[in-house]
């Protein structure tokens, strides 16, 4: 059976947007900053084409070189347990700041760098695409604030900054993250099941949809993507969705090359579905590829599978099917 060539129906044309987000502040290791490179190396532009996009770069962090002010940035900074929020604003900011006023009708599609890199990508489309619903994919929930976490590191903290959670501690440089521009019942998680205790908390007391591994070996990947889409949605069938993508979702023995690894994850076929089956609503408006850290691979091998999956996600999200 022929499965019908997802359109993208809050587009005027198939055009994308992609914006680098070459960064790595909000967590240790180096190597994450160059994912954008390889996945571009990799022949991800000529991929879209080959799909019908048009496509355009552009390049928020291009004048400043966060990987150099990474070295000598203080790790924490005096007013926050977080660790380099000078460095994670600056840097979010300007990525929001492109993704709010460069992109137009153009298709966003961001590239990181760690997940940090969410702030700015969400805050941004949200302003063009108020009602928008977030699903986010990822072994993690990401919502840690100021007070709970447990590494100060800030790629574990985007949704919370989104929802505006703690505001009152927000470091500094994070305040211009528009108030609670993330509405708590606007996002679903898929794929988690590395979740800190005051995360989960959190996503309680917030009453957060999300689905774990446990729900998508309960459910089936099918009927949780559908749960997700619907709850989402709240009932308009042309809501516009973005997917927040960290490839740490995925089963690690096919994607090795990033940061925070956590075994037993979606297998390729269910990650790359999800992308799809979202796609097929017509309502897809952005999407992030994050954690990407050609780096931490030990061999050549290694390093491609990862870029590839990264690559193939954009393609699944972007109107790649199986006919
Ligand atoms: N985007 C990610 N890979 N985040 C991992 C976060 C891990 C942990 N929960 C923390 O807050 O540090
Ligand atoms: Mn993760
Ligand atoms: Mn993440």
């Amino acid at each position: 059976m022929a499965t019908a060539q997802p359109h993208y129906k809050h587009l005027k044309e198939k055009s994308v947007s992609i914006v680098l987000a070459p960064f790595s502040g909000g967590q240790g290791k180096g190597g994450v900053e160059n994912g954008p490179d390889y996945m571009l190396k990799h022949g991800l532009e000529k991929q879209l084409q080959e799909l019908g996009w048009k496509t355009s770069i552009k390049e928020p962090l291009k004048d400043t070189n966060y990987e150099e002010l990474k070295q000598t940035a203080t790790e924490k900074s005096a007013t926050s347990k977080t660790k380099r929020g000078d460095l994670v604003g600056e840097a979010t900011k300007k990525i929001y700041n492109t993704c709010k006023n460069e992109i137009g009708d153009d298709f966003q599609l961001t590239i990181g760098g760690d997940h940090s890199i969410a702030m700015g990508s969400i805050a941004g489309l949200l302003q063009r695409y108020p009602d928008a619903g977030i699903i986010w994919i990822d072994a993690h929930a990401d919502i840690n604030t100021v007070t709970t976490t447990e590494s100060g590191n800030l790629h574990g903290c985007p949704v919370s900054f989104l929802m505006g959670l703690d505001k009152e501690n927000y470091p500094p440089e994070l305040q211009w993250i528009p108030n609670q521009v993330l509405k708590t019942d606007k996002i679903c998680y898929i794929g988690l099941r590395d979740v800190d205790a005051g995360e989960k908390k959190i996503l309680q007391e917030n009453n957060i949809k999300a689905f774990s591994m446990y729900h998508v070996d309960r459910f089936g990947i099918n009927s949780v993507v559908e749960m997700a889409i619907d709850h989402v949605s709240k009932g308009n069938k042309d809501c516009p969705l973005m997917i927040s993508y960290d490839v740490d979702a995925l089963e690690p023995s096919y994607v090795k090359c990033t940061g925070t690894m956590v075994k037993n994850g979606l297998t390729l076929r269910e990650g790359f579905f999800i992308c799809e089956r979202i796609a097929e609503t017509g309502n897809l408006v952005a999407l992030d590829v994050v954690e990407v850290n050609p780096e931490l691979g030990t061999n050549d091998m290694d390093i491609l599978d990862t870029i590839m999956a990264g690559c193939a996600v954009v393609r699944c999200t972007m109107g790649e099917t199986l006919l």
